[in-house]
């Protein structure tokens, strides 16, 4: 069996995080990205948590696991170095939660993959667990060939879509003209604010606003 890639929602939906070591805090890093409402229940946390808590961005429960602290969770992240309390954390978990756990992949339903971000672009990178560094390794080659110009291109890409959809263009066209923008040559400033121009100057459909 093999994961199914999903791109989730998770603004203030309450995520319990059990553990507050380095792999917690790599979690928490993505987690806070999308505004879940994170509560960390551990005795002890690392120095990038502490952070967050005193920011205020998440909540840090000082004590040891008890199988009521998960009740309500959408998302349980199971990330302690003992086996035992992983092993109660998955029993206590609510049904239908998504669990992932961090260090028996099989007894969780959710992975993290390797990701990063340009603006609105996302790659994310698995291998089914196989070798979660080579994950990091072909996260790092993309880097380089997905550039931080993809952030800017990104938005490019999002407005002239909003402009050519709202067009008198058959949707024949507008696909085409949207497979041109594709084209490296757009990645460059000025010939993305020379094809806005254009496109703000285009009829536009009155049926569709
Ligand atoms: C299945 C998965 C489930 C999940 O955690 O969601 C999982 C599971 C496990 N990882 C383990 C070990 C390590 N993981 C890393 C690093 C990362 N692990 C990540 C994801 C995933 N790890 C999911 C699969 C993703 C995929 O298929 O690629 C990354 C990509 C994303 C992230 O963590 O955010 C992040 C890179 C961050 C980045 O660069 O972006 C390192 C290296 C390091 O820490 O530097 C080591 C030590 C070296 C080694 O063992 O390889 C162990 C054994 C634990 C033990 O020995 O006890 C298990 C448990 C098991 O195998 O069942
Ligand atoms: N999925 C992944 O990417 C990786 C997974 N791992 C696995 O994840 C586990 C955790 O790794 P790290 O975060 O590096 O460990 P760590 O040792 O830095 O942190 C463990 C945390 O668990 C907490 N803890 C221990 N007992 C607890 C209890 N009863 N209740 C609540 N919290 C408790 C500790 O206070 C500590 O904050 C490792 O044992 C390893 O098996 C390790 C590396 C990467």
């Amino acid at each position: 069996m093999t994961a199914v890639p999903l791109m989730i929602e998770l603004r203030e939906q309450n995520v319990v995080i059990v553990g507050g070591g380095h792999v917690a805090e790599r979690r928490i890093h993505s987690l806070l990205q999308g505004g879940a409402s994170i509560t960390v229940i551990s005795p002890v946390i690392e120095e990038g948590i502490r952070f967050h808590w005193e920011k205020g961005n998440l909540k840090w429960k000082k004590k040891y696991f008890e199988s009521h602290d998960v009740d309500g969770a959408f998302l349980i992240v199971v990330a302690t170095n003992d086996s035992m309390v992983n092993e109660s954390v998955i029993e206590a978990s609510p049904p239908n939660s998504l669990i992932n756990a961090v260090a028996e992949a099989d007894k969780g339903n959710v992975e993290f993959p390797a990701f990063f971000r340009r603006g609105k672009l996302t790659i994310g990178i698995s291998t089914n667990g196989a070798s979660p560094q080579l994950s990091t390794k072909i996260k790092r080659d993309l880097q380089t060939v997905y550039s931080e110009k993809y952030e800017d291109y990104l938005d490019f890409l999002f407005e002239s879509r909003q402009l050519i959809k709202k067009s008198t263009f058959d949707k024949m066209h507008q696909k085409l003209l949207l497979k041109e923008l594709l084209s490296d040559s757009f990645l460059d400033k000025n010939k993305q604010m020379k094809a806005m121009n254009w496109f703000g100057k285009l009829p536009k459909n009155e049926i569709m606003g």
